[in-house]
């Protein structure tokens, strides 16, 4: 069954990645997403990915603790290209073909990111991955999530995460919390449903990108969410 979508971005939770760690990278969790990943491309569909750094380094945690907070955002930014490196890695071992490229510059491991050329590697069939967030601090790798979608003219951006959608608060902190099938942007900002930021969502909100906010952990979740297998919350304008 051909996938309803032609190009899709997928961002991926840095946290997802620590698996039952409290830091860094569990492989064994990385195979199993670059394996999703590699089943949905090899179906037809043009994928990107943008993939956080939260299980290394957060600039604002370590801003709370007296580092400079741009300083911080910076190592954060590092932290991605970590990710994203070994998620290439992952994906190579699949044979699917990949590009990492950069917001910062750093040639000997990176492509610098150039909008036309992801476009081309796409149209091509390679997974590109977008890595060190918008390139600038004070932002969050969902704004660059939201960004690069944007760009790249995806009909939609997932967003795979710990929890299966967006819930009426926090579902990691309250038992009672009520998780919604859709949901309209001015919703999440309204209720202020922090599981993306704001610049996020008003980004996504502008240029009419739909998000699907889905659990990554469940082995094939991502090709299930492509065909509109739940559990997710899909935010859009209007429901
Ligand atoms: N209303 C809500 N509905 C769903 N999840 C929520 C809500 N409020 C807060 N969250 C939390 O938001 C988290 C989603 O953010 P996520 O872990 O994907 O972080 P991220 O910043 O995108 O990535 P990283 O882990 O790299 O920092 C969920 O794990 C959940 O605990
Ligand atoms: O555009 C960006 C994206 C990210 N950062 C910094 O990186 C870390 C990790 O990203 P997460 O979205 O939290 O996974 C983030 O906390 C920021 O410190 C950035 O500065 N700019």
């Amino acid at each position: 069954m051909t996938l309803p979508y032609r190009r899709v971005l997928l961002k991926v939770s840095g946290e997802a990645l620590m698996g039952d760690g409290s830091f860094g990278i569990d492989p064994t969790v990385v195979k199993t997403i670059a394996a999703d990943v590699a089943e949905v491309a090899q179906q037809g569909a043009q994928v990107c990915l943008v993939i956080g750094g939260g299980n290394i380094f957060r600039g604002v945690a370590a801003a709370a603790k007296g580092m400079d907070r741009t300083q911080g955002d910076y190592a954060g930014m590092l932290a991605t290209v970590i990710n994203a490196l070994m998620m290439q890695n992952a994906l190579e071992a699949l044979n699917v073909d990949t590009r990492v490229m950069s917001a910062i510059q750093m040639s000997a491991i990176a492509e610098p990111y150039i909008r036309r050329r992801a476009v081309r590697h796409m149209d091509k069939g390679r997974v590109v991955i977008f890595a060190a967030g918008t390139g600038n601090p004070f932002f969050t790798t969902d704004t660059a999530a939201a960004l690069r979608a944007s760009e790249m003219e995806c009909d939609a951006l997932f967003k795979g995460t710990q929890v299966d959608g967006v819930y009426s608060s926090d579902p990691r902190k309250d038992a009672a919390a009520q998780r919604y099938d859709t949901l309209t942007y001015m919703d999440v900002l309204s209720r202020d449903l922090n599981v993306m930021d704001a610049a996020a969502i008003s980004l996504a909100r502008e240029n009419r990108l739909p998000i699907i906010v889905f659990n990554i952990h469940a082995p094939g979740a991502f090709q299930d969410v492509m065909r509109g297998k739940g559990p997710f919350t899909r935010i859009d304008a209007a429901v």
